[in-house]
């Protein structure tokens, strides 16, 4: 091992559900090359619901794109359950997600040929299950986010907030360890945005999970264990609320 590794792992959080170390992160964008993330040290506890909060274009969605494996930093490491998730082969690494992370992204991506209930059993018949056990599997799912009555409609058949609810089932549905959530309550009402925090809470904060969500949703600020200010590419605030000014 290089000194330099040496001294990465001594600073990692080996408990810590996500430990993300001196993370840099550069675009290119023509000539130029624009540092979106500035050396981001950030640990994710396991057990605690932490949201990740800032203005447009701070670098949030690319900071948990980074630390759920779906986007190679420029420089820095990541550690996700105590593993180091960009030293695992690509296919190490579609494994390690499948197995352990669920994502709720902004864009549903929901297969536009299969009803609700089959979009949201796809990380189970991934893993190897039943088609069937994982379709009833997916429907109780569908039936605790007050969805079930539209298990067997196709993804254009359902309103936006609907729609969004298939993709939070199809996110918890294996119980991940780790869940990743881009802006999970922005097209709900403010009481469906509650009862998904609250789900969220239920299913994936435990003492050995975790559950990382980027929001903007200040109806929901008060529901978080722990909340991380970005702001242009820092992390300016870590507390268990936000901050007076913002
Ligand atoms: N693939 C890319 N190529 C070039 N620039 C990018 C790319 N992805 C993101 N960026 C830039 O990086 C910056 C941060 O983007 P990011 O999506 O992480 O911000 P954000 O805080 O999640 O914003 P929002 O709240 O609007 O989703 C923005 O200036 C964006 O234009």
């Amino acid at each position: 091992m290089s000194e330099a590794q040496q001294n990465m792992d001594a600073t990692f959080d080996h408990d810590a559900a996500i430990s993300a170390r001196a993370i840099v992160r550069d675009f290119e964008a023509g000539q130029q090359t624009i540092r979106v993330l500035h050396g981001i040290d950030l640990d994710v506890k396991k057990g605690e619901l932490t949201y990740l909060v800032g203005e447009s274009g701070s670098g949030k969605t690319t900071m948990i794109s980074i630390m759920c494996g779906i986007l190679w930093p420029t420089e820095g490491s990541v550690e996700v359950f105590g593993t180091d998730i960009y030293a695992l082969s690509d296919r190490q690494l579609v494994d390690f997600r499948l197995n352990n992370i669920g994502f709720i992204f902004q864009q549903y991506n929901l297969i536009p040929t299969i009803d609700a209930a089959s979009n949201a059993a796809v990380p189970l018949i991934a893993q190897g299950m039943d088609r069937l056990e994982a379709r009833d599997i997916a429907c109780e799912m569908l039936d605790k986010l007050n969805i079930g009555d539209q298990a067997d409609k196709l993804p254009k058949q359902l309103s936006g907030g609907q729609q969004q609810r298939v993709a939070i089932a199809r996110a918890l549905v294996h119980e991940p360890k780790l869940v990743v959530c881009d802006e999970p309550t922005a097209a709900l009402d403010a009481s469906s945005g509650r009862r998904v925090m609250d789900l969220l809470r239920e299913v994936a904060v435990a003492e050995d999970r975790a559950c990382i969500i980027v929001t903007h949703d200040n109806r929901v600020f008060d529901l978080a264990d722990r909340i991380l200010v970005l702001e242009d590419g820092r992390i300016t605030h870590d507390g268990p609320s936000m901050p007076e000014d913002h």
